[in-house]
């Protein structure tokens, strides 16, 4: 029998493992974890300041995921098109500052990756219920500067595409705590979430319930 309390092979090694998905993307799986608490914290908190609401595209159309954003700018969408804005045009307020938790995990993913020091300046968070997809696109910014995108709750296919919206896609399931980090090369790659299905939570809280909560890091301009 095997000695429980004896060293493994496995020790010194970070609690999380990184799969390249592009020559400059990956998936940092389990890398959030250590976050967990402080990142349910604060956006407990955040939306209490700025809630969830379902934006329209440019076209009129809900959208079905639910979004929220702190930071200097917020991603928002409406009749006059996609763009970031520096106040909640709910409240007219400033979106709520970046957490420096959430700062931290960016900065850290994106070393992780092996890309440049990365100092995001918007989180668009996004609130999936079941049912609810992404459908495929490139993600706005300053593209000198990568994505980084954390998954929480439900679990999710992630779409990840090419440079061309007709590219093929490989189809990659994300867990809790999982980061999929994009830059350089890869940047532009498109990419979505397949309708999310009914699951138990991993977690028992209030925003994971029967949810997934991804948190979209970026540099926007
Ligand atoms: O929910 C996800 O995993 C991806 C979100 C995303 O692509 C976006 O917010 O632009
Ligand atoms: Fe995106």
């Amino acid at each position: 029998m095997q000695d429980l309390f004896s060293p493994t092979a496995d020790e010194g090694k970070p609690p999380w493992e990184r799969i390249a998905i592009g020559r400059q993307a990956c998936v940092l799986r389990g890398f959030a974890l250590r976050w967990e608490n402080d990142l349910l914290r604060q956006v407990q908190e955040l939306v209490q300041r700025a809630p969830f609401r379902h934006l329209r595209t440019p076209g009129g159309r809900q959208m079905q995921v639910a979004m929220t954003n702190c930071g200097d700018f917020g991603w928002y969408s409406d009749q006059r098109g996609y763009r970031y804005t520096a106040t909640d045009p709910l409240s007219s307020q400033p979106w709520p500052p970046m957490p420096p938790a959430f700062a931290a995990l960016a900065a850290q993913a994106a070393e992780a990756a092996d890309l440049p020091p990365f100092a995001p300046n918007a989180c668009l968070i996004n609130r999936y219920s079941v049912g609810t997809r992404l459908t495929l696109h490139q993600d706005e910014g300053d593209a000198r500067h990568p994505i980084v995108s954390v998954s929480l709750g439900l679990p999710a296919i992630f779409l990840w595409g090419g440079d061309q919206r007709a590219d093929a896609t490989q189809k990659l399931p994300l867990q809790h705590g999982d980061v999929v980090v994009w830059g350089g090369v890869d940047r532009m790659r498109y990419h979505g979430v397949m309708p999310v299905k009914e699951g138990a939570s991993p977690v028992a809280h209030p925003l994971l319930d029967g949810q997934r909560i991804n948190l979209t890091f970026r540099h926007a301009s």
